[in-house]
């Protein structure tokens, strides 16, 4: 479970003095699939990237899988990251010189799995996503959907409790956004956690469970209204 309570970021810049987060609670549970919407500039990424310790943050408390996350190193958080966490983002960030072999090994390499269980979770997680036949294609010669499918088999690989996605259909067409996300509903289905970042409206209404950021603060929360699982969806 992760659990934020009243968490405060500030970013501080030479003329200016933001305040990125502020009182942000929430509580995600193993398994849900919740949407995070607001407007631009309301703190979504700040959020994610604090959820996913890549940010630290400067008040409240944070909670990941029981770990208290305020008292660890550098060194701690990013192990803790690279253990739990998967991302993906809007420009799907796969290394273009890379095969899609070496691009879904690349985090793995941070793990200190030995080379024949790296190869088997490539291998695994590029058939999840249906592009177990291209391990030699480069991203440039992919469609931006199937980039987008690399990501996913790359955030899954190292088999991820949470998976934290940053816009992840808003390079695509509405056909391979659709897509994308009946991936991510199947990925949610078989029990990772995801939190995804989307200003599209249709899209959040598909997931389990909806917060809207408004000003750094969560200001509603609940249900999505056409989730098959809203009626069983819990409040913060
Ligand atoms: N590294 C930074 N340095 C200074 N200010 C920052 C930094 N990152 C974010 N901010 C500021 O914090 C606030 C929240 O930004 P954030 O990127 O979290 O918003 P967002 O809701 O994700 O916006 P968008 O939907 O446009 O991506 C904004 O005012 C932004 O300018």
């Amino acid at each position: 479970m992760l659990a934020m309570n009243n968490i405060g970021k500030v970013f501080t810049t030479d003329v200016v003095q933001t305040h990125a987060l502020k009182d942000f609670s929430l509580k995600v549970n193993e398994g849900d699939f919740l949407a995070v919407t607001g407007t631009s500039g309301s703190g979504k990424t700040t959020f994610l990237n604090v959820a996913g310790l890549l940010e630290t943050f400067d008040s409240g408390e944070y909670t990941l899988d029981g770990q208290d996350i305020q008292g660890l190193t550098d060194r701690q958080r990013s192990q803790l990251r690279n253990e739990k966490i998967g991302f993906i983002f809007q420009s799907f960030n796969l290394i273009p010189d890379l095969n899609l072999f070496d691009n879904v090994d690349v985090p793995l390499r941070y793990r200190g799995f030995n080379a024949a269980q790296r190869k088997e979770r490539i291998l695994s997680s590029l058939e999840r996503v249906g592009l177990g036949k291209r391990l030699k294609h480069f991203p440039a010669q992919l469609s931006g959907g199937q980039q987008q499918r690399v990501a996913i088999a790359r955030a899954l690989a190292g088999s991820p409790r949470f998976l934290l996605a940053d816009e992840p259909t808003g390079n695509l067409d509405t056909e391979m956004a659709k897509s994308v996300m009946a991936l991510l509903q199947e990925i949610n289905q078989s029990g990772t956690t995801i939190i995804m970042v989307t200003h599209d409206e249709s899209l959040a209404q598909q997931t389990q469970r909806q917060i809207v950021v408004r000003d750094g603060r969560v200001c509603d929360s609940g249900a999505s209204s056409t989730s098959p699982q809203a009626d069983s969806a819990q409040r913060v």
